[in-house]
């Protein structure tokens, strides 16, 4: 389902209110809410909504379990971590335990190595299923979306949860949860705005199949829903607008 915005305010709300329900019927159901945040710059402001009234006092966050779609191999305290960005805006302003937030990424382990530890830490906590509750995206302007970048070995994946590669344009390992594991969440909501998207969603959405070069496409949850948060400025070359 796609859902267009008038304008980021709105969008993020959104967002927040979907997390918020979200681990409202994955707590009442299970008594834990697992949930996997994205990068990039587009979330940073639902983040912090998220900390703040009225939405931080309804969630119950000591039931809440972190985890993240995709990483920049780089030290916690790095200014391109997903993580610290994280911590900054909403993390370190919650009560969440700190043994419940996952991060994508480990001092003095090679990425590959930490790749496998974290498919077998998601195989003990989410069973053998790998059902997240949520799973937030965002989406590059070329249509990358986790670390599911045009081009990369990793778009064949079929088996591995987690990949971890080096990605050369942008000269640094990332590592990523797949489109296999993305593609087993209860719900996935994409979270985009501003005009550089507009091009590339639209060839995700109404385009032919080319998952290759618009991995974005790849993003079809079997049993699951997706949402698409977008704005008016990324929804402009869309067609069809329902
Ligand atoms: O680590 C990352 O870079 C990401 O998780 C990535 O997939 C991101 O979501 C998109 O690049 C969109 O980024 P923006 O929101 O900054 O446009």
């Amino acid at each position: 389902m796609i859902e267009i915005f008038k304008n980021t305010e709105e969008q993020n709300i959104a967002a927040a209110e979907q997390f918020v329900q979200s681990a409202k019927e994955a707590i009442a159901a299970k008594g834990i809410f697992n949930v996997a945040l994205t990068g990039g710059s587009s979330p940073e402001k639902f983040y912090k909504l998220l900390a703040e009234s009225p939405y931080r006092e309804q969630v119950e966050w000591e039931k809440v379990a972190i985890y993240w779609g995709d990483e920049r191999w780089v030290p916690l305290d790095d200014d391109k971590s997903n993580a610290k960005m994280a911590e900054r805006t909403l993390l370190s302003h919650v009560p969440i335990p700190k043994e419940q937030i996952y991060f994508m990424y480990k001092d003095g382990v090679e990425p590959e190595t930490y790749a496998l530890d974290y498919e077998h830490l998601l195989k003990k906590n989410l069973g053998p299923e790998g059902s997240f509750d949520l799973i937030f995206l965002g989406m590059g302007d070329d249509g990358h979306t986790a670390s599911l970048f045009p081009g990369e070995a990793v778009l064949g994946e079929e088996i591995q949860w987690v990949d971890a590669y080096f990605l050369i344009p942008q000269d640094m390992y990332r590592i990523t949860l797949t489109a296999p594991l993305i593609n087993k969440a209860k719900k996935i909501v994409f979270v985009l705005y501003g005009e550089k998207k507009a091009h590339a969603l639209q060839q995700v959405l109404e385009g032919p199949d080319q998952h290759t070069k618009y991995p974005s496409q790849l993003i079809k949850p079997t049993n699951g829903e997706v949402l698409w948060f977008i704005d008016e400025a990324a929804a402009a070359n869309l067609t069809n607008k329902a």
